[in-house]
């Protein structure tokens, strides 16, 4: 019950809709029970006292309760109906809201499918529930009190004997849902996994094809194709053991009615009329009890589902506005950046960068190299605030962006992430992502600025061109084009590119570095790299080890020492005697004797090495 209050906040503001639905379903099932009485009135008032005038009227009064409780459940139908779909209409979107503004930390570990199933079926099984289960539920209960008390009215004895049976029947409905409610589960489950071995088989289809497992792929199904089958055998096995069971035990009572009420009629204890009306009221107690189970079971599941929704609603934001946070002011900030002794820890892991000390003036340019888990992407999330800083701090323009508001932070820095996702839509609202209000004449700036705006004009529709998942594919490296134009776009005072060059040729870098250049004029940016040329020209260089900085400086300092950074260059420049074009190539050609001298390389320059 105490999900259902804390639920209320849903709900509860449709309650008229919900005491409209269930007083409509009240009074219709109330109405139902007008039939019996009107069946023991024709036989006994009319029939038997050939009364045969009130016909007519009978009938007329007959058609009257019909419409009229075909007018309740309509009206049952309709408020239901909107009951259900307006909260979950709300729960939707307070979840999804809630999803939009939970932290990095909480995705870390989030299950993409678990989310989906939350938003979908659990959200689904709510609806139905506040919308007609619940209703339902109540009915049961109107139907088995006003059921079995006319019953009693009408002979107490013949009701309590026809009752015999009933336990029995209750405790078989619910012993069977307790079975298939499981068994539908598997077969739900086992769907679920054969599903996804095919939309994994069509996604994955050239890995399939190059690596030849077509055989593989098809025992895979085959596998799971018998699985489903056996779950579905299994759960019409349990159907087929337990129905006929149940019909047995809700005919007996039914055959007791019979044979008890016949004799009594024959006894003149009660009169046919009345048996008769017994026997249309017993399928009021009947249908109750063979539905016990499944009503019990939706109360449940319905409960396990809230508890599904209320687990993401409440949780934890890790990182939030402090109470007092301060805006920012757009035009004041100047992008100065400082990391003052930052160590951060994922949790419960060792920690990913320690002592971390990096100033970045207004404008400057602080390249970061280092292997894989160095801990360079680290160091951007941190200046992102996707995680909150505990130990050591980082500023902007001064001020702890502890204190800052994050969104505030954010709307300072725009990222180009190695890994580009672009939304299913058109190029230009790809582009546009950032900034809604920029004009086509910005957005084609940004492109050409990024080296794209070519081939988005060779494009079928251009701009307009839709892409991402039910789009026009894109090569990689145009992808990563489009992330730059997006993050140009923005004009941010902080730029990170998180390896934001890896997908594209040396010469399309190159050309988009040189628009780089113009750019990142007066902008703060931070570069990772594992190319050398990506961020030779940068003010500072910090290379990475383990989370440690080993080496920082120019370009030519840090060729100029023994190192990670000079080997490294060394194997990016193997078949080079010297660079060929940048401000390298005169440290480059002074130190090429050392550069020859580092034979040894190690398993973590080679990893370094693209
Ligand atoms: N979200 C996370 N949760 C837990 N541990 C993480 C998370 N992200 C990174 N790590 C760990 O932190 C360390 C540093 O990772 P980070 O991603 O910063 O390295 P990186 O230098 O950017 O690597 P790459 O070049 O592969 O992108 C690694 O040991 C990694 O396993």
């Amino acid at each position: 019950m105490d999900v259902f209050r804390q639920l209320k906040q849903f709900y509860w503001p449709e309650k008229k809709l919900l005491f409209v639905s269930i007083f409509c379903l009240a009074v219709a099932t109330g109405l139902g029970l007008v039939y019996p009485n009107l069946l023991r009135y024709l036989i006994d008032d009319v029939i038997s006292k050939k009364n045969f005038g009130l016909v007519p009227k009978l009938s007329l009064f007959v058609v009257g309760v019909v419409s009229l409780k075909g007018m309740f459940q309509f009206f049952h139908g309709l408020s239901g109906g909107r009951l259900g779909n307006r909260v979950a209409f709300h729960m939707r979107n307070a979840l999804y809201e809630k999803l939009q503004y939970l932290s990095f930390q909480y995705y870390d570990q989030a299950r993409t499918g678990d989310l989906m199933s939350r938003l979908t079926a659990d959200l689904e099984q709510i609806r139905q529930f506040i919308g007609f289960g619940f209703a339902q539920l109540l009915n049961v209960m109107f139907m088995l009190i006003f059921g079995t008390a006319m019953m009693f009215s009408i002979n107490w004895k013949l009701a309590l004997l026809t009752m015999i049976s009933m336990p029995f029947l209750a405790y078989t409905a619910i012993r069977f849902e307790g079975k298939i409610h499981p068994a539908f589960r598997q077969v739900r489950q086992s769907l679920s996994t054969m599903t996804t071995a095919v939309q994994e088989n069509i996604t994955g289809v050239r890995t399939v094809k190059s690596f030849a497992r077509e055989p593989h792929e098809v025992d895979k199904f085959s596998l799971r194709n018998e699985t489903y089958r056996s779950m579905n055998i299994q759960t019409s096995s349990i159907w087929a053991k337990y129905f006929p069971i149940m019909e047995i035990l809700a005919n007996l009572s039914v055959i007791i009615l019979l044979g008890a009420g016949g004799y009594m009629v024959i006894n003149n204890t009660i009169t046919l009329g009345e048996l008769v009306a017994c026997f249309s009221l017993i399928w009021y107690i009947i249908s109750p009890m063979w539905g016990l189970g499944f009503h019990i079971n939706n109360f449940t599941n319905t409960k396990a589902s809230g508890e599904k929704i209320l687990d993401v609603l409440h949780q934890y934001l890790h990182v939030k506005d402090q109470p007092n946070a301060a805006a920012l002011n757009d035009s004041e900030v100047k992008g100065h950046v400082r990391f003052e002794n930052v160590t951060f820890a994922y949790p419960e892991k060792q920690p990913a960068l320690y002592n971390f000390s990096v100033d970045a003036p207004p404008g400057s340019v602080i390249g970061l190299l280092g292997s894989t888990g160095s801990g360079k992407s680290t160091v951007i999330s941190l200046l992102m605030r996707a995680y909150n800083v505990k130990d050591g701090k980082i500023t902007l323009d001064g001020k702890d962006v502890r204190s800052l508001q994050v969104k505030s932070v954010r709307d300072q820095i725009a990222t180009v992430f190695q890994e580009t996702f672009l939304f299913s839509s058109t190029i230009r609202n790809n582009i546009a992502y950032g900034q809604k209000d920029a004009t086509m004449e910005e957005i084609v700036r940004a492109a050409k600025f990024a080296k794209a705006h070519d081939f988005i004009m060779e494009l079928p529709e251009g701009y307009d061109t839709v892409v991402g998942e039910r789009g026009l594919g894109l090569s990689g490296g145009q992808k990563q084009r489009i992330s730059i134009a997006r993050a140009l776009l923005k004009d941010p005072k902080i730029l990170i590119l998180d390896d934001a060059t890896s997908a594209v040729d040396m010469e399309t870098e190159h050309e988009i570095q040189a628009g780089f250049g113009e750019v990142m004029k007066g902008r703060t940016t931070f570069i990772i790299a594992h190319r050398i040329s990506s961020l030779k020209h940068a003010d500072e260089i910090i290379v990475l080890d383990e989370g440690r900085v080993v080496q920082r400086g120019t370009h030519e300092e840090l060729l100029q020492q023994e190192g990670l950074y000079r080997q490294t260059y060394n194997i990016q420049y193997a078949d080079q005697p010297r660079e060929q074009s940048g401000a390298g190539e005169a440290a480059a050609a002074a130190y090429e004797p050392a550069l020859k001298a580092d034979k040894h390389v190690s398993s973590l320059e080679r990893r370094l090495a693209h």
